[in-house]
């Protein structure tokens, strides 16, 4: 995830039952070049303990992907390929969702054609399947088609992950018995909720402090930091408007440690929270559920931002992507949809 699956938050979903982590996309040629070191320095880190671990990149080049991959060989399990990636940035630099309308391209750089059995064909040893069209972001994401990720699993022969609409722990399992799949992967839900595949449920401060407490020791930018502290506490943020803006403008680590204390400190007060039962991830046994079946947690425990599945409209039949970079507020939705299934289930 762009700017979010950074080396401290692989640490922190990992100890939360992450098994296989990605990296955020990375620009491939950018990435090559010898006079953008800071590019480099900021998307890629990694350390003991981080695999195994997948190494996403964009290309258009076969070339800068190859030197791109070569650089990062010998510190990662694989290298991802992103042919998903929706937004504007994407169709102006050619690449991610862009390429499914450049075969030729695509064949070159994966030496394949024909797409989901055509990168199979490839070579590539993995597939991760994101159910939804290049479409739907931003307001319109709506669900995910999992009946789409279980044909193409049912062509091909290699290992497919699965993903999309994963909310909550029970959904990994209803994932994989839907689609078929070999694994499940969260984005979303892991950010809202990073002790998601741990099935544990902790208050929204002791999982920003757990990662912050991981920050001390891994060199972190602070716009990363920012935008993973918006996330875990944003349930309760809308309650206290001064501590959103304290976060909004905080630049030092210790700042955002403040002012994660002070909003445990404040909620612990007002809700009479006994804190000392909560710290090691309380099953809230009876939570209640909505027509939607969306759990009604107390707006102070970690969990999933539903907008997404409020706003759902119903996607149109056949639909078929890879995955989807929601990190930019993109609302352009002048494309046509394309409609990739034919050529996937043949
Ligand atoms: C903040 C954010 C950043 C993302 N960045 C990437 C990325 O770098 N590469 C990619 O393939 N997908 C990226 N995605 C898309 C996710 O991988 C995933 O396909 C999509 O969010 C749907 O899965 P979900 O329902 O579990 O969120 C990103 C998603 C989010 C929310």
């Amino acid at each position: 995830m762009v700017d979010q699956s950074e080396q401290a938050w692989r640490v922190l979903s990992r100890r939360y039952g992450a098994q296989l982590c990605f990296t955020p996309m990375i620009h491939a040629k950018m990435f090559c070049d010898e006079r953008n070191l800071r590019y480099r320095q900021e998307v890629w880190s990694t350390g003991e303990g981080d695999r195994p671990l997948i190494v996403q990149f964009c290309a258009n080049e076969p070339e800068a992907l190859l030197e791109a991959a070569k650089r990062v060989q010998d510190h990662c399990d694989a290298i991802d390929l992103n042919l998903g990636c929706p937004q504007h940035i994407a169709r102006r630099g050619r690449y991610g969702a862009f390429l499914q309308d450049e075969w030729e391209l695509i064949h070159k750089l994966n030496k394949t054609i024909e797409y989901a059995r055509m990168i199979e064909r490839a070579g590539a040893q993995m597939l991760t399947v994101h159910g939804r069209i290049r479409d739907q972001k931003g307001h319109n994401t709506g669900l995910a088609d999992w009946e789409q990720i279980r044909c193409v699993k049912e062509a091909v022969n290699i290992p497919v992950i699965a993903n999309g609409n994963i909310l909550y722990f029970e959904d990994i399992q209803r994932c994989l018995e839907a689609t078929g799949a070999d694994g499940v992967m969260s984005a979303e839900g892991n950010l809202y909720n990073p002790a998601l595949f741990a099935n544990h449920n902790l208050p929204i401060w002791t999982m920003a402090q757990e990662y912050l407490d991981i920050c001390q020791t891994i060199t972190t930018k602070n716009a990363y930091i920012r935008g993973h502290l918006f996330k875990i506490l944003r349930p309760a943020l809308p309650f206290h408007a001064d501590l959103r803006e304290r976060l909004a403008n905080a630049n030092y680590l210790q700042e955002f440690c403040g002012l994660v204390d002070e909003l445990k400190k404040r909620i612990v007060q007002i809700e009479q929270i006994d804190d000392s039962q909560l710290e090691h991830g309380t099953q809230l046994v009876s939570v209640p559920v909505d027509e939607n079946g969306i759990k009604q947690y107390p707006y102070w425990i970690c969990q999933p931002n539903v907008r997404s599945i409020v706003n759902f409209n119903p996607p149109v039949s056949n639909i078929l992507s890879t995955r989807e970079d929601t990190s930019n507020n993109d609302n352009d939705h002048s494309e046509d949809t394309i409609d990739f299934s034919n050529n996937f289930l043949g």
